[in-house]
């Protein structure tokens, strides 16, 4: 659905945003991008909806390559929904004109516009000028934007700014359910770690110019933590033959348990090797995070 490939940005003002970045999106995949401020998930939406031009690099949606002029055979954009920052609101229109317009700038059915505001649960204040809607209104607009076109590629940046618990349920559910019983296709980005844990099926960390985690979720695995110390050259072999994904960091060797029979096989491995100091827990987005960006 999506291939990034070697793609460079510096700012103005010199600083590094990509560096050589890579990222690959299969149809079907949720794929959340965690990031701190200013780490560059705005600025890859943006590249990726052709708002901004990447510099060095290339962007493929469906096989087809983003032009670097950015004028040119954009209609693959059509298949692409987006929410990037604050969604585009007028003060003097309804969420229906909007939704409307949308539908007449991308020249498709609108007939869609009264599931999608049902969706996002406007039916009520559909008719009523935007002017009066609270933020959290207003963001759940934006989704809508995104979706009444019936998109099969979906970007949301921050999809969940402003918006209440209950909110946030109904626009987790949405994605879950548009993504299991259709297919489409996910970008998200958020600060919530733990909605990005409940929601995607891949997860990407963006952290100095780099994805440096751009992986399935682990969430619902386990992991064995060892010390250092105590893992020899050879452990370290059994280790890379039974395929085990594993990490070290902070005096710390991490092996991901994917399934039970990866933990199994991994528990036998350490009492081959005579070591009974491990610590077997939940994998942990917020864990996760920490450990690849605090270091
Ligand atoms: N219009 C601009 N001109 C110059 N620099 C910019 C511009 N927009 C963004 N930047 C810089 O680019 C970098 C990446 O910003 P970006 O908004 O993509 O980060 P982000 O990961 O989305 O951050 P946040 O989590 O705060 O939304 C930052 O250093 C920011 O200062």
């Amino acid at each position: 659905m999506l291939e990034v490939k070697n793609l460079k940005f510096t700012t103005k003002s010199g600083k590094l945003i990509f560096d050589n970045l890579n990222l690959k999106i299969n149809q079907g995949e949720i794929f959340g991008l965690l990031g701190s401020n200013g780490s560059g998930k705005t600025t890859l939406f943006k590249q990726i909806f052709g708002i901004s031009q990447p510099q060095e690099g290339e962007i493929f949606i469906k096989g087809q390559q983003l032009s670097r002029k950015g004028n040119e055979d954009r209609t693959i954009l059509k298949h692409l929904g987006s929410l990037i920052e604050t969604p585009s609101i007028y003060d003097y229109l309804t969420a229906r004109q909007h939704l409307k317009m949308l539908c007449n700038i991308y020249e498709t059915d609108d007939v869609h516009i009264v599931s999608t505001l049902e969706l996002v649960n406007l039916t009520s204040v559909a008719d009523q000028k935007t002017k009066t809607y609270s933020l959290g209104m207003k963001q759940r607009l934006g989704i809508a934007m995104a979706l009444v076109t019936q998109p099969d590629f979906v970007l949301l940046d921050e999809p969940l700014n402003g918006l209440d618990p209950e909110a946030i349920l109904c626009i987790r559910n949405i994605i879950t359910d548009l993504n299991k019983n259709f297919n489409i296709t996910f970008l998200i980005s958020s600060h919530i770690l733990s909605e990005i844990e409940l929601t995607a099926t891949h997860i990407g960390i963006l952290h100095k110019g780099n994805l440096i985690y751009n992986d399935i979720n682990p969430f619902g695995q386990m992991e064995c933590l060892i010390n250092n110390e105590l893992i020899t050259k050879d452990l370290e072999n059994d280790i890379i033959k039974l395929g085990l994904k594993y990490f070290s960091q902070n005096n710390q060797t991490i092996i991901y348990l994917v399934d039970e029979k990866g933990k199994q096989d991994t528990i036998a491995m350490l009492l081959k090797h005579t070591l009974s100091e491990y610590k077997v827990t939940p994998c942990n987005i917020e864990h996760l995070y920490k450990r690849y960006t605090l270091s």
